[in-house]
């Protein structure tokens, strides 16, 4: 599958619109064109979807692909270097008990916290992404913002996460949404780059569409929901949102993006569902740790206590039904 690593995204932008500059005008006037979503319809359906019954045998390996698309998480001030190399050495090895369990796909700090994770985990599978562009508000000058990212990835980070300027989207100026995007991509090299819409300040799943072709017009590789630091984070619904724009995105242009809901997810039963809606919004190509992540700090707890259960037979012959299911679904 392609990507946009290799094309003048500004010209790809230019040739999808059909304009011949891509100024804010014609990116208001194309993200404005877009469908506008069904908040009643998209509900109603992320609602459905959670209800949705796994079998066991389903559920081991929903457990254990969950666990495999972490990004296993800490974003704090008071973040330390044994924090940090804790966190990596629980990816290596999520439970001793058991060194079947997959480890998470990456662990995410900050920038300046990349050298103390890859200490513990060098060149293990398990990639190291770090949060850049003045994480968590996006308030910088644009100048900064790059440094701060060319900075991640000097300190060796594998992945960039990096938020949206919110008020500029919000005031309208999507190119500079855009060009913050494509700069920022340009500056990562080789490092993948997700890039954090901040949804819950968006305030409509109609901006949530138009951000995320925002994002993906300008180079994303993935797109993802919240920083984790305001409330609502990561919420099903707008998932879905996402997801079907990444899925109309590959239609429109053969690229694949990666899709990453981050913050609040903390259950079992809330990554099954989401590993649902995924099969079903976007289809079973994005069941993959390449293409979707979880952002989140303790759901690997709840993921390795169900794994064990099941090894224990806590559960054995019981089929996995969300608590809220109705009977005899
Ligand atoms: O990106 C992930 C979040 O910062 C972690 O959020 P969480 O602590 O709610 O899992």
């Amino acid at each position: 599958m392609s990507t946009a690593t290799d094309v003048d995204v500004t010209a790809r932008a230019r040739d999808i619109l059909g304009v011949s500059r891509l100024t804010t005008t014609a990116l208001t006037g194309w993200l404005h064109g877009l469908p506008g979503v069904d908040q009643v319809g998209c509900e109603a359906r992320a609602a459905a979807l959670s209800t949705r019954s796994v079998k066991t045998t389903s559920k081991a390996w929903a457990v254990d692909t969950a666990i495999s698309m972490i990004d296993l998480t800490t974003l704090e001030g008071a973040d330390t270097p044994g924090k940090v190399r804790g966190l990596a050495a629980r990816a290596l090895v999520p439970d001793p008990s058991d060194p079947t369990t997959p480890s998470p796909a990456a662990v995410c700090v900050y920038g300046d916290m990349v050298p103390f994770a890859r200490e513990v985990l060098g060149h293990s599978t398990v990639r190291i992404a770090a949060v850049a562009t003045a994480f968590p508000s996006g308030r910088a000058s644009r100048a900064v913002k790059l440094a701060d990212t060319r900075d991640a990835v000097a300190n060796g980070a594998d992945e960039v996460d990096m938020v949206i300027d919110r008020g500029a989207f919000l005031a309208g100026d999507y190119r500079q949404v855009f060009d913050e995007v494509a700069e920022t991509k340009a500056a990562c090299g080789e490092a993948r780059l997700k890039v954090i819409m901040e949804t819950g300040e968006l305030v409509t799943y109609d901006n949530v569409r138009r951000a995320s072709w925002l994002c993906m017009l300008a180079g994303a590789d993935f797109i993802k929901t919240s920083t984790g630091k305001i409330s609502p984070a990561a919420t099903l619904p707008v998932t879905l949102v996402m997801l079907e724009a990444v899925r109309d995105w590959r239609e429109l242009t053969g690229e694949q993006v990666g899709v990453k809901p981050a913050g609040g997810i903390r259950t079992s039963k809330d990554a099954i569902r989401y590993l649902v809606t995924v099969n079903e919004v976007a289809g079973e190509e994005w069941l993959d740790a390449h293409w979707f992540r979880f952002g989140a700090s303790s759901l690997l707890n709840d993921l390795v206590l169900q794994r064990q259960r099941m090894r224990t037979g806590a559960y054995s012959g019981a089929d996995y039904v969300a608590d809220d299911a109705p009977s005899g679904y």
